[in-house]
């Protein structure tokens, strides 16, 4: 039994420390928000971020940062992207001992085009980057705390620590796998949430099952394009946080992600959209980072310019779905499968 920390107490971070209480650890579960803090310890409920879910009574709640982290030996941070600096330097402040870090956090920061490990690395000068760990894969937080079938890979550098973490999360109801490509991992879990948005357009468009299978598969040739000219291994595309989690986003009515695209393919406002959610949409940022990834290196990465499009420049949705079927005509097996086809059958 491991005493723990999770950091971000919205659907995952809740979804997580249901995982680890299963597990027999401590769970200290931290919260920014006072109010929400005395809700899970005196209520055991989450009603904003999880509805209806019996929050495990051993899973104790904490406002005080030094107080949560203090003696723990791992600490999972599950905060959106953008909250990941700011969260980290608190950290910093408060850690008196090396403890793993793992986070859960699907995003690219704008501008510097960073991945959450390396923002982490940054803002906490006792750890490197390949210390850190990812856990990711196809698991909305709703199915995840009502213990159905779900699997995940979690990934870093150090594999010692990433066993570490297989081991503290995996159970019955949630299987973990093992990676090494850190890089492919986080770019699969953060890439897929803009394909996500595109599919839940289409489906605002009112568009069928043949244009989410398109955008789904012309997605992961976009993913696997920009990953591997990063440096990721194109396999990793094809596992649980690349095409898996992939699925499941452009899929499920849980995701965030589909549900502020569909609203916008009905034709909301984007500032209308995510004030509707109040939860993270983590595409909106992400696809800043991707656009201007792909406009710097010449990456060709067409549906993901078009939500850009329709997100930032006001573009009519139709007219992105025209663009995107008028393209010049080319072979299909031109990405994902030409770089395994590459690899595979010299
Ligand atoms: N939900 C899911 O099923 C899954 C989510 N993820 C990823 O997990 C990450 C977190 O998402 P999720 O839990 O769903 O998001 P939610 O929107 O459900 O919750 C976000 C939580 O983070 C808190 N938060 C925001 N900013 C700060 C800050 N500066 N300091 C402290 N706390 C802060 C929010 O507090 P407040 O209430 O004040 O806003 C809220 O408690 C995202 O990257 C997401 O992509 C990954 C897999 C599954
Ligand atoms: O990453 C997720 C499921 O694996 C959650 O996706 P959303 O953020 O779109 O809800």
């Amino acid at each position: 039994m491991e005493k723990v920390a999770v950091i971000g107490a919205g659907s995952w971070g809740t979804a997580l420390s249901i995982v680890l209480a299963d597990n027999d650890h401590e769970v200290r579960l931290w919260t920014h928000r006072i109010e929400q803090a005395e809700a899970i310890n005196n209520l055991h409920r989450n009603e904003k971020y999880l509805k209806n879910v019996e929050i495990p009574k051993q899973i104790r709640a904490y406002h005080d940062l030094s107080e949560a982290v203090d003696g723990v030996s791992a600490v999972i941070v599950v905060v959106p992207t953008k909250a990941i600096r700011d969260v980290c330097k608190q950290l910093q402040a408060v850690l008196k001992q090396k403890v793993t870090i793992i986070h859960a956090t699907k995003g690219i920061e704008p501008v510097t085009l960073k991945r959450v490990s390396q923002l982490i690395a940054e803002e906490m000068e006792q750890y490197t980057e390949e210390e850190i760990v990812v856990l990711s894969g196809p698991s909305h937080a709703e199915e995840v705390a009502l213990r159905q079938p779900t699997t995940v890979t979690v990934s870093s550098k150090d594999a010692k620590n990433a066993s570490y973490a297989q081991d503290l999360f995996i159970n019955d109801a949630f299987r973990v796998y093992t990676s090494p490509d850190i890089l492919g991992i986080e770019l699969g879990g953060a890439l897929k949430n803009i394909i996500a948005l595109g599919a839940g357009i289409s489906d605002g468009l009112g568009y069928g099952d043949n244009a989410k299978a398109a955008l789904i598969t012309r997605g992961l040739a976009e993913i696997a394009r920009l990953g591997t000219s990063l440096g990721a291994n194109p396999l990793s595309f094809l596992g649980l946080p690349g095409v898996g989690d992939l699925i499941v986003t452009c899929t499920s009515v849980h995701s965030r992600n589909w549900r502020a695209g569909n609203l916008l393919g009905k034709g909301y406002k984007l500032d209308d959209v995510l004030e509707q959610m109040g939860m993270a949409v983590e595409g909106v940022r992400t696809v800043k980072a991707a656009y201007q990834f792909a406009e710097e290196q010449d990456v060709e990465m067409p549906i993901t310019k078009g939500i850009y499009q329709i997100l930032f420049e006001e573009e009519n949705p139709k007219k992105v779905v025209e663009q995107l079927m008028s393209r010049t005509k080319r072979e299909e097996m031109d990405d994902l499968a030409a770089l395994l086809n590459e690899r595979y059958t010299q």
